[in-house]
């Protein structure tokens, strides 16, 4: 199993920690991470971002984090790339009021380059970012056609998905949709994340 202990600094991980501690107290209130998950919470939800900031492009600039939610991935991945001391704005999407005004406070909280939209991704101005990723969020056709609107020319998509991505990915074929890489997961063998690269993020 990966451990993100063993691959962040002492510092990176100290305020992964200080965020998990503040993702828990507000998970008391409003329904951030599933209760169920909330022991697993380094594995279920902080390694499993990790994976996804983990296959990120060279020197992305702008990430958008569709379907935020509690931060995952979208905080994990601004404090990571806060450690590679290039700078990289993430933008984060969410819908949930109550959700966003949690994001705001821990990035303020954290120090982070976080900008918060409280709209749906359909009818916010187009981000034109270089990363756009999201998790537990829709079906892969949706995801491409939700994500198709903020990219840039030259982009990286980056969805977890689960057991039935097969499924997903024959679907959206046949829809004229390409085929994206399958990478798998480390930290959780039955889930994969897929990769679309567009422009000149399809030639690195
Ligand atoms: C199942 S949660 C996943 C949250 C987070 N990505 C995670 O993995 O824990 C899906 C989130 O997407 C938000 N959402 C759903 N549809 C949306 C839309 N059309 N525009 C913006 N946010 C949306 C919901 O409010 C919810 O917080």
């Amino acid at each position: 199993m990966v451990s993100v202990q063993d691959v962040v600094s002492r510092e990176t991980m100290d305020r992964l920690t200080e965020y998990v501690s503040i993702l828990l107290k507000w998970n008391k209130s409003i329904n951030l991470i599933g209760r169920a998950t909330e022991t697993d919470i380094w594995n279920r939800h902080i390694a499993d971002s990790y994976q996804v900031f983990a296959h990120r492009p060279a020197s992305p600039t702008l990430w958008l984090d569709m379907g935020a939610g509690g931060g995952l991935p979208g905080i994990v991945i601004a404090l990571l790339a806060q450690e590679l001391k290039n700078s990289l704005k993430t933008v984060l999407i969410e819908s949930d009021q109550r959700k966003c005004v949690f994001l705001e406070s821990a990035a303020r909280a954290l120090d982070l380059d976080v900008v918060v939209i409280s709209q749906r991704i359909e009818t916010a101005d187009s981000i034109g970012a270089d990363v756009v990723s999201a998790r537990a969020l829709a079906p892969l056709e949706k995801l491409l056609a939700l994500a198709g609107r903020h990219r840039a020319e030259d982009c990286t998509f980056l969805f977890p998905k689960g057991v039935n991505h097969k499924a997903e990915i024959a679907g959206s074929v046949n829809l004229g949709h390409p085929q994206p890489d399958i990478l798998l997961n480390p930290v959780n063998r039955e889930s994969v994340i897929l990769r679309y690269e567009f422009g000149s993020h399809a030639s690195d």
